[in-house]
């Protein structure tokens, strides 16, 4: 099966991070994720990144930082994350295509209903940002 390579922002502020729920349409539908998305073929992780977080919360991003990769296999699709941290950027995050959105406090996205992948990202945020 394909892998599809996926840009993730971790977008946080002091000890918070910003989340969006994904369209219960969508692959792994109604989980929160970071925002993110697919890198096509024309362009690096870091434009990919750029281009995502612009299209779907609408910030710039000014600084960000490589943080962890992450591949998995859901079974009917494989993902390999790249995740960065981004943590200075232009703006106010903000969904442009309506998903619930949501500023939590890291220590409290536990519970959370996320993609089986991000549980991985969820332990390192916590170690790293608590
Ligand atoms: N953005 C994002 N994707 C994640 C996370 N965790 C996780 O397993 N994924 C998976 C779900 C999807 O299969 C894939 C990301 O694809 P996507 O649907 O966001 O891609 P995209 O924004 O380019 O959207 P589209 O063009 O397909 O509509 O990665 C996460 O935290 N953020
Ligand atoms: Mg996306």
């Amino acid at each position: 099966m394909k892998q599809v390579h996926v840009a993730v922002g971790v977008i946080v502020k002091g000890k918070q991070v910003f989340l969006t729920r994904r369209h219960s349409s969508a692959h792994q539908g109604g989980k929160w994720e970071f925002p993110g998305g697919k890198v096509e073929s024309d362009e690096t992780v870091a434009q990919a990144l750029a281009r995502e977080l612009k299209e779907e919360v609408s910030i710039d991003i000014l600084a960000c930082t490589p943080f962890m990769e992450i591949s998995h296999d859901y079974g009917d699709k494989q993902v390999k994350l790249d995740i960065f941290v981004v943590d200075q950027f232009i703006g106010e995050p903000n969904s442009l295509e309506g998903n619930e959105q949501q500023w939590f406090a890291i220590s409290a996205i536990n519970d959370l209903d996320f993609p089986a992948a991000n549980l991985a990202i969820v332990e390192k945020l916590q170690v790293e940002f608590s």
